[in-house]
């Protein structure tokens, strides 16, 4: 029976807590709790008839079960959606770095339920309304009880952002070395200027060394306001998070202009259409995408001649065979795998991070907020 009726955390709540080093430690866990182990060598005959290779739990590692998202059409019209995305994961650890002061090496467990709207008019409301909106349900993962119902929104944003981050990290700069990330400077693009774009704009340059970010939006004062709002912020905190030098910032006319000089492109747009192509790119390429949005499909938004150059990693290959079906290549392996292996891209690789998103980013992000949380009011 459950004693303690669940809590709720609203967003400022959420918010208060939410910071870097906790949600990329939070995602980064969860990327590599969705890969399986490989069956060793000599293994394989019992996999080929039938037998499931050893399961994660049983090699003292983390694990995930995360089924396929449902998706449920919310109108007439077919852009309105609520996506229903739950997980469990299990045995994972986290170190503490960010996550409310627990420091303990524990493994931890989650079972969360994010429940989440896709309703991309909201934009056009007065006053405009968040296109994505999300809760999570929060349970203990003992005795399957609800504990709390946390705002989900911004979680799903950072988290997001956050897997951006930590695939620019492994696929983009430990190609050149084992702490590149802290040394190389780059420049960003970010096409779409939208909830997704702004936080990957101010995100990309509180995490890295950003020289130059340009910024493109089809309304473009979003990306002139975006730009200002950052010239400021980081002129005002630029002693703590960014580099020894403010990047330079600029607003272009087309994303083809934006992504020209870039090292790393974030795109987060709900357009159909391509609205960046190879002849775009620098020709020396050593380029890395994260491909976040998704019009009709996921992989809209960057066009097939990207693409059949590209190597393309996902955040889950089961979650990619529902969801990416007729994705213009082919499916080079998880971020996870990247992580755990460090079998890390060439230099002068294209690559492109095909971000689905996964309830067990959710989960993990959701548990460390809360632990966070519960050790504020300690
Ligand atoms: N991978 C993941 O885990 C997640 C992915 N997403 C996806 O990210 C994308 C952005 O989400 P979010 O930022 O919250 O949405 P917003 O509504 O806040 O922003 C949408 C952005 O897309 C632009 N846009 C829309 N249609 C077009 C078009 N046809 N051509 C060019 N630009 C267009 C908008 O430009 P304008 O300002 O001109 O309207 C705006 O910049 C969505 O596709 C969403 O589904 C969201 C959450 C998680
Ligand atoms: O992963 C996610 O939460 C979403 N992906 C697209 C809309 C929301």
């Amino acid at each position: 029976m459950n004693t303690l009726a669940p809590v709720f955390y609203n967003a400022e709540s959420v918010r208060r807590v939410l910071n870097w080093p906790m949600v990329n430690e939070a995602v980064e866990a969860a990327l590599k709790a969705v890969v399986k182990p490989k069956a060793p060598v000599g293994d394989e005959p019992m996999d080929a008839i039938g037998s499931e290779p050893q399961s994660n739990e049983s090699r003292g590692r983390s694990y995930v079960s995360q089924p396929a998202r449902n998706v449920t059409v919310a109108s007439n019209d077919p852009s309105k959606l609520l996506l229903t995305m739950p997980a469990f994961v299990g045995n994972y650890q986290l170190t503490g770095n960010g996550a409310g002061g627990d420091a303990s090496n524990v493994a931890r467990s989650t079972l969360a339920c994010k429940v989440v709207t896709s309703f991309r008019s909201n934009r056009l409301l007065q006053p405009p309304l968040p296109s994505i909106n999300a809760n999570i349900l929060l349970f203990n993962a003992h005795t399957g009880e609800l504990e709390a119902l946390m705002a989900g929104t911004d979680i799903t944003t950072w988290r997001t952002v956050s897997a951006s981050l930590v695939a620019t990290k492994y696929l983009y700069f430990r190609r050149f070395g084992p702490r590149a990330e802290q040394q190389l400077g780059i420049n960003v693009a970010v096409v779409g200027c939208g909830a997704q774009g702004q936080l990957h704009a101010a995100a990309m340059c509180a995490n890295f060394r950003v020289d130059k970010l340009t910024l493109y939006n089809r309304t473009q004062i979003r990306a002139v306001q975006l730009a200002n709002e950052l010239r400021q912020r980081m002129a005002h905190d630029s002693d703590s998070c960014y580099g020894p030098k403010l990047p330079d910032i600029q607003v272009c006319g087309s994303a083809g202009e934006a992504v020209a000089e870039a090292d790393v492109i974030c795109i987060a747009t709900y357009a159909k259409e391509p609205l960046i192509r190879a002849s775009d790119l620098r020709e020396k390429r050593s380029v890395h995408i994260n491909a976040v949005g998704a019009g009709e499909v996921h992989f809209g938004e960057v066009s097939d001649d990207i693409y059949q150059e590209s190597l393309v990693y996902v955040d889950c290959m089961e979650n990619a065979r529902h969801e990416l079906v007729g994705l213009p290549a082919p499916i080079a392996g998880e971020v996870g795998d990247v992580i755990i292996n460090g079998n890390y891209p060439d230099e002068q690789a294209l690559t492109i991070f095909q971000s689905m998103g996964m309830a067990s980013e959710d989960a993990c992000v959701a548990e460390a907020v809360q632990t966070a949380l519960l050790s504020c009011d300690k």
